[in-house]
């Protein structure tokens, strides 16, 4: 047994599996950089066998990543396995995730096996990838409501065919912290062979239980837990890595064992993967959300200033809120730019710091001060920008309080492949008339579900973050743009859920064209 608890995020796996999560193989790739900033253990980057993307994203991660494991998933059947073992081909340290459903329902009306094949395909599918890695992880796919004998006998098989790790995930979210913890405890101490595996957990959200469940599997004897950052994944969501992570090092009193994730990057990461899937993290969600180590109300700010400690179980730069008081202008350079981006969990290569220093001065030059939450979207923007293919040249909007003027908006958009194409709208509203002519130019018709407009940063000139939710024919995208200027964050907002509806027909253009 480790004497720490291993963090296997699966962000980009099961969190990229829920709807309206999605992401480029770009953005995989920065995600998967800066979970191995963080230091998780391992990092599940897809299913190689789902599509070609996946396949060529797992394999680039497997690429670049050099510390973190990089693992792929693959059902209890030879292509999924061999998929799987070519794309972690490049990696370090490479693992082959491979599953088979064993509780009775799924057992008889998805898999229609019953239990002796569900046994045999795991053998033989463990056997295949251990051709590939001895680092090879089973699970049990519904483990939670299958009977605990048969359980006991599918892990005892697959530790006898070489899995070193066994997972046992809650893939409904429908245990109880009590429950899972005697499971863990049953298993680690009455399954032959439990001291030569890790067992791990993967617990869902369905009930709100997700992190409950994944500490008191710890409790239990888990010394893996599987969670995607921000809580995302299935449904309602995997575990939060950022809420299992700091519950274990702030409450290690308690639990008596630690992970090893560099926690000061957590707040960067979170909000990196809010900006590249366009889904912003409530502002009540626990260590990452806006309102976590704020205080408003006079009581609780009377106690803070007399000592932070009344009210905070944590300090906000663990988790990499800031908390420095140097101040950017425009005299500053980009040392200091990139100290503060680093001091926000963010590590910008030199083409990104230079990038961002364009628009960082141009910003300075607007603004008296340039605050954490502007460099914020500097960089998220960035990340969410350089992905296109569309991007604004220029925007014009007039209106006023003439009723017998319509609003006017001319946009001018550039694509990558070198177009540039202007479009006039005139329309009720002047938000309105800039989706018209973005719609029109990229011939994306949509149909607008929500749009909204908040500040994220202070002072007069302060940077305005717009989001906006819409539905195409057949799904629903978010998409997210910052500027100081609201109308050219709302335009570019649309802008982005263009691009990533174009991206999308792309990625599926070339699957189609594969097969
Ligand atoms: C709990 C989880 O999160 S599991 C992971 C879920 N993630 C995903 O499904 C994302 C990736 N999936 C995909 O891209 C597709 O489902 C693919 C490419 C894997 C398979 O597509 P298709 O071949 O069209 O099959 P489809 O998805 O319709 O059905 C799944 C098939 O796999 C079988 N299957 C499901 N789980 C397993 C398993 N663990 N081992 C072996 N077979 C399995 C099902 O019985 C079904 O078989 P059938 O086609 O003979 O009826
Ligand atoms: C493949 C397994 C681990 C899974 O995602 C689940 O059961 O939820």
């Amino acid at each position: 047994m480790t004497d720490r608890v291993k963090i296997f995020d699966t962000t980009l796996r099961d969190g990229e599996q829920a709807p309206g999560f999605s992401m480029s193989a770009g953005q995989k790739l920065a995600m998967a950089e800066a979970l191995e900033g963080l230091r998780v253990d391992v990092i599940e980057a897809g299913f190689a066998a789902a599509s070609p993307g996946d396949f060529e994203g797992i394999k680039a991660i497997a690429e670049m990543v050099t510390e973190a494991t990089v693992c792929s998933l693959a059902r209890c059947n030879e292509g999924d396995i061999r998929a799987s073992g070519e794309a972690i081909k490049p990696a370090r340290s490479g693992r082959i995730h491979t599953f088979i459903a064993t509780s009775p329902l799924h057992r008889e009306f998805k898999l229609k096996m019953d239990k002796d094949e569900i046994v045999r395909r795991a053998i033989a599918a463990i056997e295949l990838a251990r051709q590939y890695t001895d680092d090879v992880e089973f699970s049990c796919e519904d483990a939670i409501r299958t009977e605990r004998d048969y359980l006991k006998r599918v892990v005892e098989a697959a530790i006898q065919a070489g899995a070193s790790t066994i997972n046992i995930p809650d893939t409904v979210g429908y245990t109880t912290p009590e429950e899972i913890t005697d499971l863990f405890q049953f298993l680690t101490t009455e399954v032959e062979g439990a001291d030569d595996v890790i067992f791990s957990a993967h617990c869902h959200d369905d009930l709100g239980l997700a992190v409950a469940n994944s500490l008191a599997a710890v409790r239990g004897g888990a010394r893996q837990v599987e969670c995607a950052l921000n809580g995302i994944g299935e449904r309602a969501g995997n575990c939060a890595m950022e809420e299992v992570v700091m519950a274990l090092r702030t409450r290690r009193d308690f639990f008596g064992i630690d992970t090893r994730v560099r926690t000061e990057g957590i707040y960067g990461a979170s909000k990196l993967l809010a900006a590249i899937t366009g889904n912003a993290v409530p502002r009540n969600k626990a260590i990452v959300g806006k309102n976590a180590f704020a205080h408003e109300s006079g009581i609780h700010q009377h106690g803070v200033l007399a000592n932070r400690e009344t009210y905070e179980i944590m300090k906000p730069e663990h988790v990499g809120v800031s908390t420095d008081n140097l101040v950017l202008g425009k005299h500053s350079g980009r040392a200091a730019l990139k100290n503060r981006a680093e001091k926000l969990g963010f590590t910008l290569s030199d083409n990104q710091l230079q990038s961002i220093f364009v628009a960082f001065k141009e910003l300075a030059d607007a603004k008296k001060e340039v605050f954490d939450s502007d460099i914020e979207a500097l960089v998220l923007g960035e990340a969410v920008g350089s992905v296109g293919p569309w991007e604004i040249e220029s925007l014009y909007v007039s209106a006023g309080s003439d009723e017998h003027r319509m609003p006017k908006a001319t946009v001018a958009l550039k694509h990558k492949d070198g177009r540039t194409q202007t479009h006039v709208s005139e329309m009720a509203g002047p938000m309105n008339a800039v989706f018209d002519a973005i719609s029109r130019i990229t011939d994306t018709p949509m149909t607008l579900e929500h749009y909204a407009v908040t500040s994220v940063s202070g002072g007069e000139d302060a940077m305005a973050e717009a989001t906006v939710r819409v539905a195409t024919e057949f799904e629903t995208y978010q998409g997210r743009g910052a500027s100081t200027d609201t109308v050219l964050a709302s335009a570019r907002a649309y802008l982005d859920v263009i691009n990533r509806v174009e991206r999308r027909t792309v990625r599926q253009a070339s699957i189609a064209a594969q097969h």
